[in-house]
């Protein structure tokens, strides 16, 4: 495949001629892993991560915190309880954390937590960073990031849009203090400020104004992650005031952590066997986690699934049924393209409601969802906050993308149901999962 083609290259997306049975390793958390990136570079002392996601997000992430002076290397781990999958465990990342500056030139890509969680570190240099990124991330709300960052002390010069591309005239510290933001367009306005918190003078109060507040899963992350690297944090769970989060300066320390398998990405494995009535185990599934994956153990179990977690994993199993779903996924919208690939498969209508701020990701899911599932036969309309899906016969035809992982992903769940369905540039995929076409046809057996 010429790569000035990938983009309208068609890959012909498997079609299941039975029951899948299959064990998926399926790579580290983008999440995790950009978080523990970012954290280690605050650090006062080199840390490890261990089993890192190499995708196109995280090596974004890499590069930029390089570019900004931090050191990463990489090493081969000795430690054995690293050790174990065949997608390059035992390899890890050393990050050596040094006095940040510029200037710099960071890519953000089309990457959420690249171009949030950035722009407080940049703020915390010495010297100008200046930030771009594809098209799609000069659209992307920005705007509670920048002007927070303003209120607590930093200049930035942008276009005036409140979003890309912009620079941040880091002067190697930051005030800090109290800011209001509303972040009812994403949750990564709020862990981008705690996130850096630790490091601003005064640390950082944060109080969410708006009406909403997507993927809380993914601020607990947050709140977890610098917890376990010293940062003291109060929020609201901890019986402060609703919708405000607190992070008092301090010194953070190195961390050796394993990262855990990306359980959104496990998500279109999982979905095949409940769409084939087979059986898939993804082993190391974290018996404890804040990854809002984790939530698809209920879902498609209420889909017509049943999952066991073990020692070794989670063995998801399909039981050839597959049901419609009336969800509320505000505080897992990662999810919904593939709940709706499986929606749209079921024997009943479904409803995925909490999710208007999706119309913000890579692209606008909701209309990319209702377009590409129509075109097949389907019947998916739009509402304020999400889809309707009432299952029809679907027939093959091209599947676009969008330059969307988790459209392509969708599109591959529908094909193993669906012949002759075509997945227009799958290679999207390498935005969180480089190996997906080998892992999916890996899976079927072939
Ligand atoms: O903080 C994170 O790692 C993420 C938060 C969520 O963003 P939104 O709150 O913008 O949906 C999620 O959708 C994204 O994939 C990853
Ligand atoms: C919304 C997503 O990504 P990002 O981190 O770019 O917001 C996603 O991965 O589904």
């Amino acid at each position: 495949m010429a790569p000035n083609n990938a983009h309208t290259a068609l890959w012909p997306a498997p079609h299941a001629s039975g029951a899948v049975d299959a064990t998926v390793h399926v790579p580290g958390s983008k999440s995790v892993t950009n978080r523990a990136l970012v954290l280690a570079a605050l650090a006062s002392e080199p840390g490890w991560l261990r089993r890192p996601l190499r995708s196109r997000d995280t090596l974004l992430m890499a590069a930029a915190l390089r570019a900004m002076g931090v050191e990463i290397e990489e090493t081969v781990s000795s430690s054995s309880s690293a050790a174990g999958g065949p997608d390059g465990a035992g390899e890890a990342w050393r990050v050596l954390p040094t006095g940040l500056q510029g200037p710099a030139t960071v890519d953000v890509g089309n990457a959420g937590t690249v171009m949030r969680f950035l722009p407080p570190v940049a703020a915390l240099a010495d010297g100008p960073i200046r930030f771009d990124g594809d098209p799609r991330s000069y659209e992307r709300p920005l705007n509670g990031v920048i002007d927070a960052l303003r209120v607590l002390g930093a200049r930035i010069d942008d276009d005036g849009r409140g979003a890309l591309p912009l620079t941040v005239h880091g002067s190697g510290a930051l005030d800090g203090g109290r800011v209001e933001i509303d972040a009812s367009s994403s949750s990564q306005f709020v862990s981008a400020l705690l996130l850096s918190g630790p490091r601003f003078n005064q640390g950082v109060e944060v109080r969410h104004t708006g009406s909403t507040l997507p993927s809380l899963p993914h601020i607990r992350m947050t709140v977890d992650m610098l917890r376990a690297v010293g940062a003291q944090v109060d929020t609201p769970e901890s019986g402060g005031e609703p919708n405000v989060w607190r992070v008092t300066p301090g010194a953070l320390l190195g961390r050796d952590l394993t990262i855990e398998p990306d359980l959104s990405n496990a998500q279109p494995f999982l979905a095949a066997a409940l769409v084939t009535g087979g059986r898939v185990i993804v082993p190391d599934w974290p018996a404890r986690t804040t990854q809002p994956g984790d939530q698809l153990r209920e879902i498609f179990t209420e889909m017509g699934g049943t999952c066991e977690l073990t020692e070794y994993g989670l063995e998801f199993t399909g039981s050839g049924a597959v049901h419609g779903i009336d969800v509320d996924l505000g505080e897992v919208g990662e999810l919904t393209p593939g709940i709706a690939a499986v929606a749209a498969l079921a024997d009943s209508p479904s409803t995925l409601r909490g999710v208007a701020h999706l119309r913000l990701h890579e692209t606008d899911r909701l209309a990319a969802l209702t377009k590409e599932i129509n075109e097949l036969g389907g019947d998916v309309t739009e509402t304020a906050d999400g889809l309707h899906i009432r299952p029809r016969p679907l027939h093959g035809g091209v599947f676009h993308t969008y330059d969307d992982h988790r459209m392509a992903t969708a599109g591959a769940i529908i094909g193993l149901a669906v012949k002759d369905v075509q997945i227009e540039n799958v290679a999207t995929t390498a935005k969180t999962l480089p190996d997906f076409p080998d892992l999916w046809t890996g899976m079927l057996g072939n």
